[in-house]
């Protein structure tokens, strides 16, 4: 937690809540997913709240890939959704430097999926995520965490339920 941290110079000034999509299909993916939240908790105007389980799930889009540890945290942040991105995407570049395979693609995926009820449509910045409410690695973990919250006009563990139906998603034991 270091929402009192500096928040004085960052963001602004309110504290929103936004949910964090966390995904990893390379290395020791449970403990890269840990460090990320670790870090995400570090990150001066956010702290992380409730975290959803971990899931296993099959790839989508390309499918030629391992299978992914997916999950979503809650946060609170005083920082602006492009001060909150430029924090995520420096986690993921950190992490990203635990290479595995000799240039191989990123360990960790972090995704701003809301920011409070805040629509962005920038060329690098969208939120809603576009496509979160296509992906049972996004709605099912972030039902867990809000089961009643609306996506697309649609309550989150209604679109998860019909997902999970359709895309290979177990919680990770
Ligand atoms: N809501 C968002 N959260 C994180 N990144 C975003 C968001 N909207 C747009 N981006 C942009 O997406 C870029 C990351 O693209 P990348 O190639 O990693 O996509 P991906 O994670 O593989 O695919 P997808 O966006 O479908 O999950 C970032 O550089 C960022 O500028
Ligand atoms: N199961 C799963 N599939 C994906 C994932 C992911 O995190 N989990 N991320 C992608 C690009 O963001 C593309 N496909």
């Amino acid at each position: 937690m270091s929402l009192s941290h500096g928040t004085e110079t960052l963001g602004t000034g309110r504290t929103m809540r936004c949910y964090i999509g966390l995904g990893s299909n390379i290395g020791d993916s449970r403990a890269i997913i840990a460090e990320a939240l670790k870090r995400l908790d570090e990150l001066p105007g956010v702290a992380v709240g409730a975290v959803a389980p971990l899931y296993r799930t099959a790839p989508v889009g390309y499918v030629e890939q391992d299978y992914f540890i997916n999950t979503v945290a809650e946060v609170s942040t005083t920082l602006t959704p492009r001060q909150l991105l430029d924090g995520l995407q420096q986690i993921e570049n950190e992490l990203g430097r635990v290479r595995v395979i000799r240039w191989g693609p990123r360990t960790v995926d972090l995704d701003i999926l809301l920011y409070g009820e805040q629509t962005i449509d920038e060329p690098d910045l969208q939120v809603p995520h576009p496509r979160m409410g296509q992906r049972a690695f996004v709605m099912v973990p972030l039902a867990d965490l809000n089961p009643e919250l609306v996506v697309g006009g649609e309550k989150a563990h209604i679109l998860a339920r019909r997902l999970a139906e359709e895309q290979e998603i177990h919680i990770d034991k």
